[in-house]
């Protein structure tokens, strides 16, 4: 590949000004997830750009998925799990693995990749500060008859969040530390619930009415019928596609806490590539930005 000249070096880095500008004091929230939690290359690239915003002034807020990694374990230990539209049957013996992993291993590695960019990060579960409130989720499926009372499926521990508490999310961001977040929750009776991860960034970018959700997924964005990226979309848009079946599965719950997020009150949600090398900082601080952005209108 050719060299690039001076000048062109000076173009790129001058292009993240005004961007710097814009987002200097504000919080964005990713959902980090996918091939860019296990590429060694791409942790390393994520970690400095989540330093790189800290640094500049922006607010950071890390939730961290790990689906990938609890089967692992769950295999090793010889247990299999189900999954019932995207969520993981989590038994009781599964939770004590989805907990260890995800606010353990997943979580402090992390945060150890961060520190060694040279940021202060600090890993929370949602039962640190007492911050992520979860109840069950029960699931229903409607009966085979219209007569039929729809059948409630037990995921077992698993939950969606009732509410949070920011207060130490807050305290941490408004100094120079790094939130990272396991997607645990606690009940009221102080059990812990396992969150699929994009439900909790949504909550946690809606609660502290962050500026942004990035969302990195194993895909260009989202995409047409024919395959083709959409670049831009509005709440009305996304609802037309999910009627139409374009978009779909695993797609579904991701455009779902987008679309709440943005209703409540997050300026723009991004589903963006993981597997692009500073996927993150491409999206934030240059003109053409990665994968597909969503707003209100
Ligand atoms: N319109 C669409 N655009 C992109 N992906 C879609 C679409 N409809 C369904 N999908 C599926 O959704 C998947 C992303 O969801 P998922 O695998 O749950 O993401 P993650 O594991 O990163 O949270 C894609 O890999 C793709 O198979
Ligand atoms: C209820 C439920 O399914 N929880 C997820 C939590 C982790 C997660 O969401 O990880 P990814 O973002 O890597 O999928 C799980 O047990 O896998």
């Amino acid at each position: 590949m050719k060299e690039k000249t001076a000048h062109q070096i000076a173009h790129v880095l001058i292009e993240a000004l005004p961007y710097i500008q814009k987002f200097k004091g504000k919080t964005v929230v990713i959902k980090y997830g996918g091939n860019a939690m296990i590429d060694e290359k791409l942790k390393h690239g994520f970690a400095r750009d989540i330093v790189m915003m800290k640094l500049v002034g922006i607010n950071p807020i890390v939730v961290h998925g790990g689906g990938p990694q609890i089967g692992d374990l769950l295999k090793r230990l010889g247990k299999t799990s189900e999954f019932i539209d995207g969520m993981r049957v989590t038994d009781s013996e599964t939770m004590d693995v989805v907990e260890m992993v995800l606010g353990g291993l997943v979580n402090k590695e992390i945060v150890n990749m961060i520190n060694m960019q040279g940021g202060k990060a600090v890993g929370l579960t949602g039962k640190d500060g007492n911050f992520i409130h979860a109840r069950k989720i029960n699931m229903t499926k409607a009966g085979a008859n219209l007569d039929d009372a729809p059948e409630i499926i037990d995921l077992g521990h698993v939950g969606e969040v009732s509410s949070i508490d920011p207060a130490v999310v807050e305290m941490l961001g408004n100094s120079n530390f790094i939130p990272v977040i396991a997607p645990i929750g606690v009940g009221k009776d102080g059990h812990s619930y396992n969150i699929n991860a994009d439900l909790v960034a949504g909550k946690v970018a809606e609660v502290l009415k962050a500026e942004k959700l990035m969302l990195l997924t194993n895909i260009p964005g989202i995409l047409d019928k024919e395959g083709n990226l959409l670049t831009g979309l509005t709440l009305t848009r996304i609802d037309d596609l999910i009627a139409d079946g374009t978009i779909s599965g695993g797609m579904i719950p991701k455009t779902r806490c987008a679309t709440d997020a943005l209703k409540g009150g997050v300026t723009s949600v991004h589903i963006i590539d993981g597997r692009i090398e500073h996927s993150v900082l491409l999206e934030l601080f240059t003109d053409q930005g990665i994968g597909t952005l969503l707003l209100r209108r």
